[in-house]
């Protein structure tokens, strides 16, 4: 993508401002509406690094919003530096896992989401807390090289990404440094070539953060020799964190869309909850989703408007469509299409379906699913196919997946091909191991894995994802795969009992991380190699620190871009047992 520079902050923002001293207090202002959040430090100096981690320690949910009163009050009672509604002007020296600037007054940190490392903003302080506070970006006073104008003209309101103002060269190179950060804050890892300076980082110092994408090329040449010559004097090892690998086009990779549906002047709508609120904004075009859902969405939306559907009204629980939902297959191009609707009845069924038929001859599956709860779940229990196929096909590499109404599918095909190459590759199968993989979902990795493993067993807490998974493995012929139900913490433990043995051991779950009973079980099980497939860099580097006390060694990591444009990080890693 170009990289065009820019002065100014994200669409809506303010002008450059002119220069002031880093963290000067310029005045008290009128009132500031609180919001943000906070988590774990990306690519920040020690000195930050507790106040980010406190942050992190609360989910968002659990944190209080600011009390206008009381928190000038606490500010000034804490003998804070800064009160609510002063401006300041900060040099921005991080960037934290929500993608929001990291900037200090006097050793107080501030978060300002939209500024970015390296630049130098106005902001205006919205909440305190003791160790930390909110700020919101007024004016980016020098800016980062890295800025980017986004080219997404909803990105202000949206909120499902957080990243387009930042270049993708620096989007990849802040998603390995904060892999890097915490192998070794969280997991006390030492990472090769991971010390500052020596590697890439988006979240250093001013120019750092441009030469992002070159340093991290470097960063790995030195990290590369250093693990040669560490292994060559039987040393203390050092963890590979190899370059984000990101996409040669980092658009429209989504293959799912799931749109709210409301009303705005009379009008049947759909698009996106305006940011941290549930009013809907309309939306026709949506940059990281798959061209055919937008458009899609679009002509339902006008279908429905045409024949009079109701839209769902969350407060009165009144009207009847509730969301579309679309997926496409990206190699085969067929489409399902799901309306989620508040009763079952669909007024002028056979003209919705006629008309779908014959503007979208794409659409393959039309499917209804029925929520009458009022609730935030987009899913109801019960679906039902109003016309076509239960099912659409696609393929990640050469495995075939049927994908219904509600299995869980990856969204991003290509990055999916991409890190479950990697995933192979890390297990280092000939033909004859066995391989586990739990936490498997609907059995993706499984069956990639079983193209080239003796064989392989998977499991799943969710037992329609089994169902799905050994439809799957039918499907593309692959008779030497097992799949129970049950907790991966449960069920390996058991078929360790009943004899099973593992070569190699994939685990995936979610962000919360591995149950330390699991990992317990691996540790006793003695697997050759464990690959660790993560959405989640922290708990990843918890759970590796057990392994490594465990008798095993964190060979290498590779961050692997699914969600490009957002602060979502998804790592591979391979761990071997220690000789
Ligand atoms: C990150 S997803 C991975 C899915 C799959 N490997 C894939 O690539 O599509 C994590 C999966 O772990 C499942 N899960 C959560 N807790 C579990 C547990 N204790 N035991 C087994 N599976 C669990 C979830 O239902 C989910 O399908």
């Amino acid at each position: 993508m170009k990289k065009q520079r820019s002065n100014n902050r994200r669409p809506g923002g303010g002008r450059t401002g002119g220069a002031r001293g880093q963290g000067q207090k310029i005045a008290g202002g009128a009132k500031g509406n609180p919001g943000g959040r906070g988590e774990a430090s990306g690519s920040l100096p020690s000195r930050e690094r507790a106040a980010v981690a406190a942050a992190a320690e609360r989910p968002a949910s659990a944190r209080p919003a600011a009390r206008a009163g009381s928190s000038v009050h606490e500010a000034a009672m804490a003998g804070l530096p800064v009160v609510k509604n002063d401006e300041v002007v900060i040099d921005i020296i991080g960037m934290n896992h929500d993608g929001e600037g990291v900037g200090r007054v006097e050793g107080y940190t501030l978060f300002a989401a939209g500024a970015l490392p390296g630049e130098k903003a106005r902001v205006k302080v919205l909440k305190t807390k003791k160790q930390y506070g909110y700020a919101k970006l007024l004016d980016v006073v020098e800016a980062s090289p890295d800025r980017v104008a986004a080219p997404c003209p909803i990105y202000d309101k949206c909120g499902g990404c957080q990243l387009q103002h930042l270049s993708y060269d620096a989007q990849l190179a802040w998603k390995r440094q904060h892999v890097v950060d915490v192998l070794e804050r969280i997991g006390k890892l030492r990472v090769a070539g991971g010390a500052p300076g020596a590697g890439a980082s988006a979240g250093g110092s001013g120019a750092a953060g441009a030469a992002a994408g070159t340093a991290a090329a470097a960063g790995q040449a030195a990290a590369d020799a250093a693990r040669a010559a560490e292994h060559a004097a039987g040393g203390d090892h050092a963890v590979v964190v190899r370059p984000t690998i990101g996409m040669a086009a980092p658009w429209r990779y989504r293959n799912k869309a799931q749109v709210p549906v409301g009303v705005i002047d009379g009008a049947l709508v759909g698009g996106f909850y305006a940011r941290g609120s549930h009013r809907i904004i309309d939306m026709e075009t949506c940059l990281i989703q798959h061209e055919s859902n937008d458009d899609v969405i679009s002509r339902v939306k006008a279908i429905g408007r045409r024949l009079g559907i109701t839209a769902y009204d969350e407060e009165t629980g009144q009207g009847l469509l509730r969301h579309v939902v679309v997926k496409v297959g990206f190699r085969t191009g067929e489409m399902m299409l799901v309306l989620v609707t508040n009763g079952d009845r669909i007024p002028r069924e056979d003209e919705w379906i006629a008309a779908i038929r014959e503007e979208l001859p794409a659409v393959v599956s039309i499917c209804q699913n029925v929520n009458t709860r009022q609730t935030n779940v987009i899913f109801g229990d019960v679906t039902r196919v109003l016309w076509g196929r239960e099912v659409i096909y696609d393929y990640i590499g050469d495995v075939k997946f049927a994908i219904s109404a509600r299995s869980f599918y990856q969204v991003n095909p290509i990055q999916t091909e991409v890190l479950y190459g990697k995933t192979v590759e890390y297990a280092g199968l000939t033909g004859q191991e066995t391989v586990i993989d739990a936490y498997c979902g609907i059995g993706t990795i499984s069956l990639f894995l079983a193209q080239h493993a003796k064989r392989v067993y998977g499991v799943e807490i969710v037992k329609e994802a089994i169902e799905d998974a050994r439809v799957n493995a039918k499907l593309n012929g692959m008779n030497h795969v097992t799949f129970e139900v049950g907790a991966s913490e449960d069920v390996i433990p058991a078929w360790k009992e009943q004899g099973i043995e593992a070569d190699v051991i994939v685990v995936d779950p979610p962000r919360k991380g591995c149950d330390p009973h699991l990992l317990d079980t691996i540790i006793k099980m003695k697997p050759e190699r464990v690959v660790y497939v993560s959405c989640n860099p922290a708990t990843l580097a918890r759970d590796l620190r057990i392994l490594e006390d465990g008798g095993y060694r964190t060979v290498e990591v590779t961050p692997v871009d699914m969600f490009p444009h957002t602060v979502h990080v998804e790592c591979c890693a391979l761990i071997e047992r220690s000789k």
